[in-house]
């Protein structure tokens, strides 16, 4: 029985730990630390709730450290794809008629768990697996998991409460529904949190869900599953299927009932995907809802007004903070000609001082690249800017794949505002410069939107108030999350939704209720008490054969 309109606690943002020296949760994850390193977990899928193991067996590994294999995990087939379509599409209609304060009950749930009982092993998991230090681990597989998870119960419960007009007689009602048929989750690697939201936002709208993370990040997504079990999601809601994507994607998007797509990765992948599900359309009962963060090449613009000092800063943590490998990441970088010489000096000084290496190891700001895929594409870049006629190194350069995909922050500085690292997403340790003059400032500002394909993020630099406001309005399109005097970087759920428009995605904004609306399909009911019994309409009704004459 439910028979009140419940209120949920109070929802706030999970606190940020700092693992301080000293600090008794500095050592907390040293001893998690050092415990998953003397593991090897056999990860299964999980489908209705069963773990199921194939002979197809891959590694999970240090990106720090690739001969450490740190769990191994079973890829799944064509076979158990289908499984999980069918276990998702079983579960469906008891998860989408269990009240809505149940549904909040295990995401909340879910959320203190990952603070608390569960916060070292995931932030230990998202270090070792996905390389991140304490503190962007932290942030991420604790802080932002656990807001993702509180925020969107409070936005379900908010739009759930949106209700029509009623006129007299009559009372009108919304049914918020779950999709009909089940919601793929296809989630990246750089995000422990993204992984869990993009299945947690559709699944607590009632929707039913088949996952399938990044190959390398296996890991914390597991223990997202386990997290999500103890906290009483039912078996089926949420099915965990690692595989190769398109072996994945066979199944799913040519099946009937998919009735969504909740994606984060790069912009080729979403549009592959997207072509596939046009050229499919005759196929499903529904159209299906695309929902796909993707890539960007996002700008830091410095106005002749700005401080250099937050600039320096900004370039630096915006572009090199987790190795550049966010979305979000500062990428290219406009600095008039009067500031030029401060703004390199003090980004040169501040790059040589950022030590990379083992995440284990707490002192370095930097550890390595996800895997030898990226290493390769980012270290590409910096050599062929050492070659080139319009490129030279600032700073950095240096790369070594030996023991782990370690490249050093490096900038470039060019004269050409298009060569390939102004326009292109290098998802590396990457940042470019162009220095333009400050006559030609309405040409830089020009560049910034039509320099590359991308919308996602962009800060802008500057203390006149008039400028501020000029190039607000000059960048309009050219950011979905748009920052003035801050890094790009950083977004936090519930403070500043997340999400950017033309390639960067189809910006329906992570950590808002506008992403959940996504997930719901509305049925509009209306009840007359009284209903008409005449059927003649009251004009008809003539006082006399004088009027019709
Ligand atoms: N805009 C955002 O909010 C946001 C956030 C995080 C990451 N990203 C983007 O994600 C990218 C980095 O993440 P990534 O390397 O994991 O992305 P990716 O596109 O390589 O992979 C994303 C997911 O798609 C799967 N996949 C790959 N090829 C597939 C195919 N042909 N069919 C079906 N599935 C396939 C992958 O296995 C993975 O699960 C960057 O481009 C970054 O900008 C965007
Ligand atoms: N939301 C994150 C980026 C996510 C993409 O990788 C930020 O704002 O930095």
């Amino acid at each position: 029985m439910s028979n009140s309109i419940f209120q949920l606690p109070e929802i706030d943002n999970e606190p940020v730990k700092q693992y301080a020296p000293g600090s008794p949760e500095r050592r907390q994850l040293r001893a998690e630390l050092a415990r998953q390193l003397e593991i090897v977990p056999d990860i299964p899928l999980i489908i209705g709730g069963k773990e199921i193991r194939t002979d197809d067996q891959k590694k999970v590994v240090c990106p720090h450290d690739h001969a450490k294999t740190l769990a191994v995990f079973s890829n799944a087939g064509k076979q158990e794809v289908d499984m999980a379509i069918k276990a998702a599409l079983d579960a469906k209609k008891q998860w989408e008629t269990t009240p809505w304060q149940d549904r909040a009950a295990i995401f909340l749930k879910a959320a203190d768990l990952i603070s608390q009982k569960y916060t070292y092993l995931l932030n230990a998991a998202t270090m070792l697996g996905q390389s991140k230090n304490p503190f962007q681990a932290e942030i991420d597989a604790t802080c932002e998991l656990a807001d993702f998870f509180r925020f969107n119960a409070k936005y379900m419960a908010g739009i759930y409460a949106g209700q029509p007009a009623s006129e007299k007689g009559v009372w009108n009602r919304l049914e918020y529904r779950a999709l009909e048929g089940f919601v793929f989750a296809l989630t990246p690697f750089n995000f422990t949190a993204i992984a869990g939201n993009l299945c947690g936002a559709p699944a607590i709208m009632g929707n039913t869900v088949v996952w399938k993370p990044a190959s390398t990040a296996v890991l914390s997504g597991y223990y997202i599953m386990q997290i999500l079990a103890e906290a009483g999601l039912p078996d089926g809601v949420i099915n965990f299927v690692p595989g190769k994507g398109s072996v994945v994607g066979e199944s799913v998007l040519h099946h009937p009932e998919l009735a969504g797509i909740h994606f984060t990765g790069s912009t080729n992948v979403f549009k592959t995907v997207w072509k596939t599900m046009g050229n499919n359309i005759d196929t499903y009962k529904s159209y299906p809802r695309m929902v796909g963060e993707t890539g960007g090449k996002d700008y830091i613009f410095v106005h002749p007004s700005a401080r250099v000092a937050p600039v320096v800063t900004a370039a630096v943590r915006g572009a090199f903070e987790y190795q550049g490998q966010k979305c979000s990441a500062a990428s290219r970088m406009y600095v008039p000609a009067s500031l030029w010489d401060e703004v390199t000096t003090g980004i040169k000084s501040a790059v040589e001082q950022i030590t990379v290496g083992n995440v284990t190891e707490f002192r370095h700001f930097m550890n390595a690249l996800i895997d030898e895929a990226a290493f390769d594409n980012a270290a590409g870049y910096i050599e062929r800017a050492k070659t080139s006629d319009v490129a030279e190194i600032l700073v950095g350069g240096n790369a070594d794949k030996s023991k782990g995909y370690f490249i050093d922050p490096t900038v470039i500085v060019t004269t050409d505002p298009h060569y390939e690292s102004m326009t292109r997403e290098i998802f590396g340790p990457v940042l470019t410069l162009f220095k333009y003059e400050d006559t030609a400032i309405d040409d830089a500002v020009a560049l910034v939107g039509n320099t590359s394909p991308y919308a996602l993020t962009g800060a802008v630099f500057a203390t006149d108030r008039q400028a501020i406001h000029d190039l607000t309005n000059a960048l309009v399109h050219t950011a979905g999350n748009f920052y003035i005097n801050d890094k790009p970087t950083g977004a936090v759920v519930g403070h500043q939704p997340f999400g950017g428009a033309r390639a960067s995605g189809t910006n329906d904004k992570a950590g808002s209720m506008l992403n959940l609306l996504r997930w719901t399909s509305v049925r509009t009911i209306k009840e007359n008490f009284v209903p008409p019994e005449e059927i003649a309409y009251p004009f008809m009704g003539v006082d006399s054969m004088d009027e019709d004459a």
